[in-house]
């Protein structure tokens, strides 16, 4: 069994090319992650995930502890061969979520009580319990619990919120079982506020993960905003290890954090904007509802080669939404992790060619020029 292995193999600025070896494959940095809540990728099969070229894909503690359960996934051998991917996962420790989707919560020291957004039912998420459940799905990379509080907040109170996650990612340590091959992620908070930043990225290299995670972003605040926090933040994290933006996000805000030195990603934003009508594509969104798409025969764009949609027209595509067929949201969907994987796959050889600034400033002004 591989051990939990992040290679470096090229630096251009800040921006980093590696490779994470884990017990279920290699995982190509900078990687975007699609987002599989409830044990599937929403409207899409694997087999076309493997195809968009996404190597990992993300579980969640949150949903899958509500429904099915986890130790009935333990039951079935685990959240891969339940849902069919054969690759690597990395799974939320679902303390975001709790504060986002469910009811009558209560968080203190020990962790947060909450009733399920489904059917009111009472659970307790500690950090142990995060951990437990995690293993219970055979998460390949697990995630600490932590709270990640709504901005703009207070100092004192991004101070109290980033200071609990760090006693929170001791227990987390404690708590897992390290396995060759796996590995356990710790998550900076601290809001915008660069000084604790720093303090809870140290915090968290002392105590020593496999990989940390930039949590209390993309809550909201302004891209240039994040991008400074960024700065802030990536310099404290050791260089040998791979760093993770929680959420993030459209492809300009992932192509700015790679700039930043961020190498994994994750978002819903492809996949829930394809059940919307919206088509990623190298000169931006199409919203596939408008009637100009409605005659016209060619595909969304000739030169790229997707398995999803370059052997359909725009007019099929605009059929589709308008019918609300859900054939429409499935190739969308896949569209638009295509488009991901692709911004990935150029930000990887840039990087490698030493012209990442130059690949990202290409990049958004094809986004910008607008549909052909
Ligand atoms: C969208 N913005 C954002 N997301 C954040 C998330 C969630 C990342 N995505 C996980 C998937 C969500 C759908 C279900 C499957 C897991 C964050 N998660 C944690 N633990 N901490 C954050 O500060 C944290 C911060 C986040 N900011």
């Amino acid at each position: 069994m591989p051990e939990f292995r992040f290679e470096l193999m090229a630096v251009d600025g800040a921006a980093r090319r590696g490779r994470l070896h884990t017990a279920w494959g290699v995982i190509d940095t900078p990687t975007f992650m699609p987002v599989g809540t409830a044990a599937t990728v929403k409207a899409m099969t694997f087999e076309m995930v493997r195809q968009t070229g996404a190597q990992i894909v993300l579980g969640n503690t949150y949903h899958l502890m509500l429904r099915p359960g986890a130790e009935r996934i333990a039951r079935l051998g685990g959240l891969r061969r339940f849902m069919g991917w054969d690759g690597p996962i990395l799974t939320d420790s679902g303390g975001f979520q709790v504060m986002s989707l469910a009811a009558r919560r209560k968080l203190d020291e020990k962790g947060v009580v909450f009733s399920s957004h489904i059917d009111g039912s009472r659970h307790e998420l500690t950090p142990e319990r995060s951990i437990e459940i995690q293993h219970l799905l055979d998460a390949t990379i697990t995630m600490q619990l932590d709270e990640c509080i709504r901005l703009p907040s207070e100092r004192h109170e991004t101070e109290r919120a980033m200071e609990l996650s760090l006693r929170w990612a001791e227990r987390s340590k404690q708590a897992f079982q390290p396995r060759q091959g796996y590995g356990l992620f710790g998550i900076v908070q601290g809001g915008t506020d660069l000084e604790l930043r720093a303090r809870s990225a140290k915090g968290l290299a002392a105590i020593g993960f496999d990989g940390y995670a930039v949590g209390g972003l993309a809550v909201g605040e302004p891209q240039a905003l994040m991008f400074e926090t960024l700065e802030g933040t990536c310099p404290h994290l050791p260089t040998t290890h791979p760093r993770y933006l929680m959420g993030v996000g459209k492809p300009a805000d992932m192509a700015g954090a790679v700039l930043r030195g961020i190498d994994m990603f994750d978002c819903v934003m492809p996949t829930r904007s394809g059940r919307t009508a919206q088509a990623f594509t190298k000169r931006g969104p199409l919203n596939m509802r408008n009637a100009r798409h409605a005659d016209d025969p060619r595909p969304l764009d000739p030169e790229a080669d997707c398995p999803a949609t370059r052997d359909y027209s725009r007019a099929y595509l605009h059929h589709l939404v308008k019918s609300e067929e859900i054939l429409g949201a499935t190739l969308l969907s896949w569209n638009n992790v295509w488009y991901y994987q692709e911004v990935m796959r150029g930000l990887r050889q840039a990087i490698e060619d030493g012209r990442s600034q130059q690949f990202v400033a290409d990049m958004l002004a094809s986004e910008a020029a607008g549909d052909i």
